[in-house]
């Protein structure tokens, strides 16, 4: 099936706030196999954006309309991990439904407990097993974050793999990662411009 003209995801005039709206309408839509990376100054809406197409937060106005059978998946920015979590890296894979035969650049961290992971290799598990779902969208908060040299060109191994037909939005103020993931920048600013 040729998928490359396929739109995923319609936002028309769509309303993102808390209370009340804090951007302008967004009208936007995302297409099959396109790569895009949000980027732009702190508290410019990034992650509220993110928040409302994962159904963390409710628009407050206009449409969010995914297409029928596009699943998506979203890493957010931070996953707090309870102090004491005797889950090891196998189990959340198991949880998130994932084969761990397929992913040898975290197999040194399946035995490992969750909580005892390092910032780093927790990111680099959450961000594996979100890439591994096959979702036809990936949704990722600053897949970057605290992300040493060597796990950061493992990151961007894993986004290299992405299929054709899977679509990438993802928030990054890291302009190296953004080129080097070979995702467009956009701003909010431009998905708020009407012409
Ligand atoms: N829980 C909340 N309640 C009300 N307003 C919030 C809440 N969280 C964030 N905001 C506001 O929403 C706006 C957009 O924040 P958002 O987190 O989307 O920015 P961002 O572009 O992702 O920023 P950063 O680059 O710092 O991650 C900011 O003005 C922020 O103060």
């Amino acid at each position: 099936m040729n998928t490359s003209k396929q739109t995923y995801l319609q936002l028309d005039q769509l309303r993102l706030g808390y209370q009340r709206p804090l951007l302008e309408p967004i009208s936007w839509s995302l297409q099959a196999g396109e790569r895009w990376a949000l980027n732009g100054p702190n508290g410019s809406g990034k992650s509220l954006l993110l928040k409302t197409l994962s159904d963390q937060l409710t628009p407050i106005g206009g449409e969010c309309l995914w297409s029928q059978g596009v699943r998506w998946v979203f890493l957010a920015q931070e996953h707090q991990r309870p102090a004491l979590w005797p889950l090891k890296g196998h189990d959340w894979l198991q949880a998130m439904g994932i084969q761990p035969g397929h992913l040898p650049l975290i197999e040194h961290l399946l035995n490992q407990r969750l909580d005892q992971l390092s910032g780093g290799q927790w990111q680099l598990l959450r961000l594996a097993s979100v890439l591994a779902a096959g979702a036809e969208v990936i949704l990722l908060d600053e897949p970057s974050n605290h992300l040493d040299a060597k796990v950061r060109s493992q990151s961007l191994t894993l986004l290299s793999q992405l299929q054709p037909h899977q679509s990438l939005l993802m928030a990054s103020h890291d302009q190296d990662f953004i080129q080097a993931s070979g995702a467009q920048p956009l701003t909010i600013e431009e998905l708020t411009h009407v012409d």
